[in-house]
């Protein structure tokens, strides 16, 4: 009998009237599928992006309902640079985030600092690094993270995968590198999109009124084929959009009441 492949799930849009309000909700979002994963499997993978992320996720501090030593935090992208560099997502993860709550130092896994010379090997081993997460228990094919939280830059860029980039296209490899990044840093890793588009869920955070073409065009046109717009996570998969109204200002598809 020939498989049945159900389509990805519409994307679920939810706007807020501003970045406070979402970051109350995204918290509680976060917490929801963290219980959701722990119920289930004892443990929550998730994936943080960088630029404007890591400061909304300050909901999550001072949250007793966060279960702190059950999370495994990897990095959708990061930059070529030292772990304490200004640049660094690690860093401003470090600095916004993981720097005020009791999370255990080996739940969260940058990348290797000794391999910064080398993108090649450096790529290679965060990929290892997710095997070990993922690939032992179940032998995927690619891992399924429990959440991946994503950002979408002005040209519709979302991780470090950009316009008109041949890592668009790329189907095999968990981890890529780029260097020739438009946004500065040039180098950077990157997860790629069989691995974004295999996770359970997948939540783009995005504000403010310099948003708003790209937004228009990601949720009324996705087939402009911007990069934030092949973000589909494979059926059972789902995919949100946590933005405020003057992101969503130019949006014509519909929005969903926040719930969880
Ligand atoms: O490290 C990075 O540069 C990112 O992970 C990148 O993909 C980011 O999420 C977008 O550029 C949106 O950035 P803003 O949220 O700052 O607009």
């Amino acid at each position: 009998m020939a498989a049945v492949h159900n389509p990805p799930s519409a994307p679920i849009l939810i706007s807020f009237p501003d970045p406070d309000a979402l970051v109350d909700s995204l918290a509680s979002f976060i917490v929801k599928a963290q219980k959701d994963s722990v119920d289930k499997k004892g443990r929550f993978t998730i994936a943080l992006s960088g630029g404007s992320l890591p400061k909304m996720l300050r909901g999550l501090i001072n949250n007793p309902a966060v279960k702190w030593n059950k999370w495994q935090v990897y990095y959708v992208d990061e930059r070529v640079v030292p772990l304490d560099h200004p640049d660094s997502n690690h860093r401003a993860c470090t600095e916004h985030l993981f720097s005020k709550v009791p999370i255990p130092s080996e739940n969260i896994h940058p990348l290797d600092p000794s391999l910064l010379n080398d993108l090649e090997d450096l790529s290679d081993s965060y990929e290892k690094e997710l095997i070990r997460e993922f690939a032992q228990k179940d032998s995927a094919r690619f891992p399924v993270f429990d959440l991946i939280l994503l950002g979408m830059g002005p040209d519709g860029h979302t991780a470090s995968l950009f316009p008109g980039h041949e890592l668009l296209s790329e189907e095999d490899r968990w981890v890529a590198y780029v260097d020739d990044s438009p946004k500065p840093p040039p180098k950077r890793i990157t997860f790629t999109y069989p691995v974004i588009n295999h996770a359970a869920r997948v939540a783009f955070v995005a504000a403010g009124k310099e948003k708003a073409d790209t937004l228009k065009s990601i949720l009324d046109d996705p087939e402009a084929g911007l990069p934030s717009a092949r973000v589909r996570p494979v059926f059972p998969g789902q995919l949100y959009w946590f933005v405020d109204d003057a992101a969503a200002e130019k949006v014509v598809y519909p929005r969903t009441p926040f719930k969880l």
